[in-house]
């Protein structure tokens, strides 16, 4: 049986002095009006699992104004085991605890995952490549403590270099951190590389799946050192050690350019992630609803990917994203629900829900706050 959360318990936690729900089945739908907090609980179940929160929020916002100290829990059990997660907020510093003991997020990661879903997500099929790598990462880093171990080294790598050409230093210090680029930059798109060709295989068929075979979905990871026409989906597969002489020889190609610019151009912070519906760049051709399923399907295989690489069902956590879906799109994804994966949805309005699911469902309504 899957790890699922059966209580969970905020202390100065945002907007709540005190948040505690227990008997928490497979469904929990929390109503309430604007806001009243419903994101908050989302938000607090994502930190507890993934260690991370789709706001990107600074450890001081977490913190209720006025207090010191916010203290997140939860009880998660598949039955026989009984797991105490807990996460602390203080002083600039997030602290995850299991059982008690001091842990290390890398220690966590993987035992309870979590998959998000958010009206901000909805951007994802739009515009910038720079939510696409955050989103994958977010995932590579559930599905692999390493994963998310190198992509911290790298960013610090990148920030040291960032720092290095705006201060315009000796070119042989950027040399020297270039070398950190290519040996960390390599492992990260090595990582994210085999990670998306399965996420865009499982996407691919999600996609056919809600247009009814009508339209195909093509995603494409696109490496820094390629020259890429945006208007042709390609297909880039390479391992470490290529990446790795891509990354110098472009390094060295561009050196000029970064000086220039006075930034870090090359690396996998720099790489793409393309979407194609029927050969056409999802950016400047799909329509809204079309980027809508694009994302739909993305955040479906990602749920898949996590059932078949850990064998363990992540928590599904849909922050009042049924307003944004039309009909079609809110049903394929209650079908999604409907199966037995914990699942915790915020709403406004609980008129998009059917019965069958309202009955399945239980429901928490959060009264509107007395000011
Ligand atoms: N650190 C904090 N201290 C106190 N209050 C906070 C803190 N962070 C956020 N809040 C408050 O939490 C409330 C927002 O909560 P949340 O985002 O969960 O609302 P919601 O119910 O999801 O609303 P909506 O339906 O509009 O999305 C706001 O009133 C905000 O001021």
């Amino acid at each position: 049986m899957d790890l699922t959360i059966s209580h969970i318990s905020f202390a100065d936690f945002r907007s709540y002095e005190a948040f505690d729900l227990r008997d928490i089945g497979p469904l929990t739908i929390i109503v309430g009006p604007n806001a009243v907090g419903k994101t908050n609980i989302v938000e607090g179940i994502q930190l507890l699992t993934a260690h991370a929160s789709f706001r990107h929020p600074t450890v001081a916002e977490l913190v209720r104004m006025g207090a010191t100290r916010a203290r997140l829990y939860a009880d998660v059990t598949d039955g026989n085991r009984q797991l105490e997660l807990e996460m602390t907020a203080e002083e600039g510093k997030k602290r995850f605890f299991l059982n008690g003991k001091p842990k290390r997020p890398a220690d966590l990661k993987g035992l309870v995952p979590s998959v998000s879903f958010t009206p901000d997500d909805l951007e994802l099929a739009k515009g910038g490549m720079a939510p696409r790598r955050i989103s994958l990462d977010a995932l590579g880093a559930q599905l692999s403590a390493n994963h998310y171990l190198i992509k911290r080294d790298y960013e610090k790598v990148v920030r040291h270099k960032n720092r290095l050409l705006k201060d315009e230093a000796d070119q042989a210090l950027v040399d020297s951190i270039d070398e950190m680029v290519v040996t960390c930059g390599a492992q990260l798109a090595a990582y994210r590389s085999a990670l998306f060709e399965k996420l865009a295989q499982v996407m691919g068929s999600y996609y056919g799946q809600i247009t009814e075979g009508r339209e195909q979905l093509r995603a494409c990871y696109v490496p820094s050192w390629e020259i890429h026409d945006p208007n042709a989906p390609a297909t880039y597969t390479f391992g470490r050690d290529e990446a790795r002489e891509e990354l110098a020889r472009t390094l060295g190609e561009r050196r000029g350019e970064e000086r220039a610019r006075r930034r870090a151009l090359v690396g996998p912070h720099a790489d793409r992630i393309e979407f194609f519906i029927d050969g056409r760049n999802v950016n400047s051709f799909a329509s809204q609803g079309q980027q809508r399923s694009v994302v739909l399907a993305l955040k479906l295989a990602e749920v898949s990917l996590i059932q078949d690489i850990l064998h363990q069902k992540p928590v599904l956590l849909l922050d009042d994203v049924m307003s944004e879906l039309d009909e079609s799109r809110r049903r394929a994804l209650v079908s999604f629900i409907a199966g037995d994966m914990q699942t915790f949805i915020t709403t406004a309005n609980i008129d998009y829900f059917d019965s069958d699911l309202l009955g399945a469902a239980r429901i928490v309504s959060l009264p509107r706050a007395v000011k």
